[in-house]
């Protein structure tokens, strides 16, 4: 379609049949959508549909078949045409399907052009991916990875005309050694088909790709990072999937695929672990230390139960009822207005993340200014607890689909630092249970939460035995009670539970890295039902 003078974008209205009607078929680039009205008087017609421009997925000429043909009248017609363009159909929860509409005409270049303008439409969707890298971990889960990508994804991708590299992993680190030797910069994206731990890997081979392509040493702990622009994409078909649920609403491959599909984008914090000097690992969701550390090393010799593993291990440690003595050093995020405690949730185009991105930005043009991280003001914090855990993303999953911190920012560059002190049991298990509902969590005595930009942790233990990375508030501590195993408290240290692995050492410093990397997603939608899904819902009840 050419441009209407005074660069006003123009429209295509014709007549077109869809289902048993003939309907007003307006492509309207101004206001970016396909529009289909029943052109009888107000009182006999449906309802008016629109399908934005953005949330076609592909456009294809169709052979009418005899069912197709089956409309009434136009039966005895002669030779008809038709296309059918794919959307995406926004269903319950966050839900995504890839539904159709065959519109026909009798006019065959009326046709072509239908399906050439929408084609050309499509085509100026820069951000959608043209060519992906797909690493598929076949035992993630339920071990369904497979099967789910060929059956619900691929053919989604090859709807789309997206061309794909598929590796099925065979070993554990396959897919972040994979990255660090093909040549990424040919891809638009990389998809993982698996869980959080998949996602990790895959993370980890693309950040550490590109710090090794740039000359950064991810050992040392101050170093500014470079972000990644290469998109992940995640396929859910792990056992917690929370990295999907939290920045899609919902773990659902499909949903995911179409989120791929329309080239979406969500820029992510991740958090870097190191110890001594030594880069540990990057974290997106949660790092957690004692309850979700024990939870996690139990379950791991558990792993032929499947996603169950997490429930039996839950089960044990909470009854184990171990905490652990330590000292933590934090830093707040004051650059973000928000706080844990807010109502607001991080959703679709959050505010409080733009504001970050726009810091971001105004930071890398003064690149070269001192980062003031070690003039600003250290808090100690020490004590005995249950659970110590750092999360950069709400952690809302299937099992807590508020998460553990409802009101952290995807993007805002902060991680919200948790600490749930020794408590009875009684009191922990309504701290859990208030995981899954609509009470407030962090309203007990015994938790504390606060808003940070980095946070070192040096257990007990560690203070008394080893070298620590500590320098702000290091005190030896009295002897630990080591005869009274009914008190709870541990005499070896917990571990770290780092999105789902292990780490080595309980001694860390973790610093948050605004928007390092980039989703396939578009954060969770706002809970209404928005003009555009109403709509579509009416287009099914027309067809
Ligand atoms: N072919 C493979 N064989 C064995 N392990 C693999 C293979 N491919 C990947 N892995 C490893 O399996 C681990 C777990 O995978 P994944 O995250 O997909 O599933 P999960 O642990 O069941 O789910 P979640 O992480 O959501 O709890 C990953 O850390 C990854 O390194
Ligand atoms: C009596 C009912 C109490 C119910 C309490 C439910 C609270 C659930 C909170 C779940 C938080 C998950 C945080 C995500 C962690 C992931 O990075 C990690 C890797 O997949 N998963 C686990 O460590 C697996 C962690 C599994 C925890 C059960
Ligand atoms: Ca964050």
């Amino acid at each position: 379609m050419e441009r209407l003078p005074g660069g006003r974008r123009p429209r295509l209205v014709s007549s077109l049949g869809l289902g048993r009607r003939s309907w007003e078929v307006t492509l309207d680039e101004e206001r970016g959508r396909l529009a289909w009205r029943d052109p009888r008087p107000p009182r006999r017609a449906g309802e008016n549909c629109f399908v934005p421009i953005s949330e076609i997925i592909a456009v294809e000429e169709t052979e009418f078949n005899k069912k197709q043909r089956n409309i009434g009248r136009w039966q005895k017609m002669a030779k008809l045409h038709a296309f059918t363009v794919y959307y995406v159909k926004k269903a319950r929860n966050h839900r995504w399907r890839c539904s159709d509409a065959t519109f026909w005409c009798e006019d065959e270049h009326l046709c072509n052009q239908w399906t050439q303008a929408l084609k050309e439409l499509l085509e100026m969707q820069k951000s959608r991916p043209k060519q992906l890298l797909v690493y598929i971990n076949p035992y993630g889960g339920k071990r369904q990875g497979k099967r789910i990508y060929e059956q619900k994804v691929a053919p989604l991708f090859s709807l789309a005309s997206i061309s794909t590299d598929v590796v099925i992993t065979e070993h554990a680190n396959h897919a972040k050694d994979n990255l660090f030797e093909v040549n990424i910069y040919k891809y638009d994206g990389v998809v993982c088909v698996g869980g959080d731990g998949m996602f990790s890997e895959v993370m980890h081979g693309l950040i550490g790709r590109m710090q090794k392509d740039s000359g950064i040493d991810q050992n040392n702990p101050k170093a500014s990072l470079v972000q990644c622009n290469i998109r992940i994409g995640i396929i859910p078909a792990g056992s917690t999937d929370c990295i999907c649920y939290s920045t899609v609403g919902i773990s659902d491959p499909v949903t995911s695929a179409l989120h791929i599909i329309l080239g979406d984008c969500q820029p992510l914090d991740v958090s870097s672990v190191h110890h001594n000097n030594t880069f540990l690992k990057y974290s997106v969701s949660l790092l957690g230390y004692g309850f979700y550390g024990d939870i996690l090393k139990d379950s791991e010799k558990k792993r032929w139960m499947g996603p169950m593993r997490y429930d039996y291990s839950g089960f044990k440690t909470f009854l184990s009822h171990h905490y652990y003595e330590g000292t933590i050093a934090y830093q707040p995020a004051k650059h973000t207005h928000g706080s844990p405690r807010d109502k607001e949730r991080c959703r679709t185009g959050c505010y409080i993340c733009k504001q970050s991105e726009k810091q971001l930005a105004e930071q890398s043009k003064e690149r070269g200014l001192k980062h003031e991280e070690g003039e600003e003001e250290w808090k100690v914090i020490k004590g005995k607890f249950l659970a110590i855990n750092a999360v950069s993303m709400s952690c809302a999953c299937p099992r807590s689909p508020k998460g553990l911190s409802p009101a952290a920012h995807l993007a805002d560059g902060s991680a919200d630092l948790i600490l749930v002190r020794k408590c009875s049991r009684f009191d922990f298990l309504r701290y859990l249970v208030r995981h899954t509902n609509q009470d407030d969590q962090f309203d007990f005595p015994f938790v504390d939460v606060y808003r940070v930009k980095c946070f070192q942790f040096t257990s007990k233990l560690s203070e008394d035995n080893e070298s620590n990375v500590m320098d702000i508030g290091k005190k030896r501590f009295g002897q630990f009670c080591r005869d009274h195993p009914a008190c709870c408290c541990s005499i070896v240290n917990s571990t770290w539970n780092c999105d789902g692995e292990t780490l080595d050492s309980s001694a860390v410093e973790v610093r948050v890295h605004c928007q390092l990397m980039k989703l396939f997603a578009r954060g969770i939608e706002e809970d209404c039902k928005d003009e555009a899904a109403h709509s579509q819902s009416s287009i099914e009840q027309l067809l």
